[in-house]
């Protein structure tokens, strides 16, 4: 035999597992006795209906109910669905109560899986990062050896007129002029994204993060 109906929250003793009718829960559908059934469990909201933060009209339009869809449609988060099972009154006959399933909770630390691909990414890097820094020192110990004669070679650079057709070699100086000005300007844009992204802190670069997160139905599965 099935439990039955014990009690309700403002009478005290509850048994959490009581089965209840949809007739049964049908009886509660006003503000002195609201119920509502949420994925196969009901949960007696009238103490709680004038404090909900959704408000009370939801609850209103719902009570005596099976409210699973407009509960989901809402898109609760951890914080609601833990505060639910207080109110649990009982299970709604015929229906298998699912375990409700908290929104993945979103913030700047990366899944496992994200982690994953990013350790390998830096596992790709590092040999990458060695190579660079071994033609580096390679390229400054030519430098330091030959460094005299190599700036000897070199053509003499002059600093481009703001004039056309001033200053030594006219095009070349305007097109190296507007060369140096470049690189100058996207090494200081790198040095700020750089600074910039170690500032988050974070294991992710900014730009990997969606613009906009939507709350309760997110996809993102950060946690
Ligand atoms: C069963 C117990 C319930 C609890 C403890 C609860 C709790 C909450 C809480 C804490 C919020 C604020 C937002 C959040 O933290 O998620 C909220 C919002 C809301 N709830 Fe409930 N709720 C319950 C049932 C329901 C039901 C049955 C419905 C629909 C019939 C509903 C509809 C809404 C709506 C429409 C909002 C506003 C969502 C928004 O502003 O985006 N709630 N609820």
């Amino acid at each position: 035999m099935s439990p039955s109906v014990t009690t309700t929250a403002t009478t005290g003793v509850i048994n959490k597992n009581a089965i209840i009718t949809l007739a049964q829960l049908g009886e509660h559908k006003d503000v002195q006795s609201l119920w509502v059934a949420v994925h196969g469990k009901v949960y007696d909201l009238t103490s709680f209906a004038s404090d909900h933060p959704g408000g009370i009209d939801v609850l209103k339009d719902t009570a005596g109910t099976d409210a699973t869809e407009s509960f989901e449609y809402a898109g609760h988060t951890v914080g609601a669905i833990a505060t639910m099972a207080k109110f649990q009154v009982g299970r709604l006959e015929g229906s298998q109560p699912e375990e409700l399933e908290a929104p993945p909770k979103v913030g700047l630390i990366p899944s496992p899986v994200q982690k994953q691909t990013e350790t390998m990414t830096s596992a790709w890097v590092r040999p990458t990062t060695l190579l660079l820094a071994l033609a580096t020192g390679f390229v400054l110990l030519v430098l330091i050896k030959e460094g005299s004669h190599i700036i000897a070679a070199l053509p003499a650079i002059t600093l481009p007129s703001l004039r056309p057709g001033q200053g030594a070699d006219g095009k070349f100086a305007f097109l190296a002029g507007l060369f140096l000005a470049g690189s100058a300007g996207l090494s200081i844009l790198i040095s700020i994204y750089w600074k910039f992204n170690k500032t988050l802190e974070h294991e992710k670069s900014v730009f990997l993060y969606p613009p906009v997160i939507s709350r309760g139905t997110t996809s993102l599965n950060i946690k």
